[in-house]
């Protein structure tokens, strides 16, 4: 099971790479990552076992940050209508999304940020995303509200950005300009 010392943190290299397209159909090496990078995610959730393994909660983890420069992530967690959104992604990509904009109103934080970092960073409002999932299917989902933050939180891991590159004021330590 992955634990915390398996989660990179900021200024390790790896966050900053521009992850490689999974090879399809995912070997069973890249699902058995994937799997437990969702396992971490329902770990880190549960009570007993985050108190026992020391897990950070997280709605959200990117292969980056366990040192895997492969485009997936694994999201679980429960949306402002208390709807469960648990995927494991595969290549996903950002097809359309709305001109309107939005963010958490409390700024987000990262597994891989070991510090609070204040600032809001916009996020599109509504994004259509396509994938592969972790059960061999290829999906095209909208989606809106905090999901749709959590989404695009994740992909920029897979682009090598962390959020706090897209917070305006933000002058601290490990900033990125954006790529164009
Ligand atoms: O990359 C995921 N991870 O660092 C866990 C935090 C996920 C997350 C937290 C706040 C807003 C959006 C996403
Ligand atoms: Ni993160």
């Amino acid at each position: 099971m992955i634990t915390m010392d398996r989660i990179v943190r900021e200024g390790h290299p790896v966050l900053r790479e521009v992850a490689k397209e999974v090879a399809l159909p995912p070997s069973n090496e890249d699902l058995a990552v994937l799997k437990e990078m969702h396992e971490y995610l329902t770990n880190s959730q549960d009570q007993a076992i985050a108190e026992k393994y020391d897990l950070r909660p997280g709605s959200g983890l990117a292969a980056p940050q366990i040192g895997v420069a492969k485009r997936m992530f694994a999201i679980h967690t429960t949306d402002e209508k208390d709807q469960l959104h648990s995927y494991g992604f595969i290549n996903p990509k950002i097809v359309s999304h709305s001109v309107e904009e939005t963010s958490l109103e409390n700024g987000e934080g990262c597994l891989s940020v070991d510090r609070p970092v204040e600032g809001l960073v916009p996020r599109h409002a509504r994004i259509t995303l396509d994938a592969h999932t972790l059960d061999g299917e290829h999906i095209r989902m909208r989606f809106r509200g905090y999901i749709a933050i959590v989404i695009q939180h994740e992909m920029d891991h897979l682009n090598g950005i962390m959020f706090y590159d897209r917070i305006e004021e933000y002058d601290g330590p490990h900033k990125r300009p954006l790529p164009i």
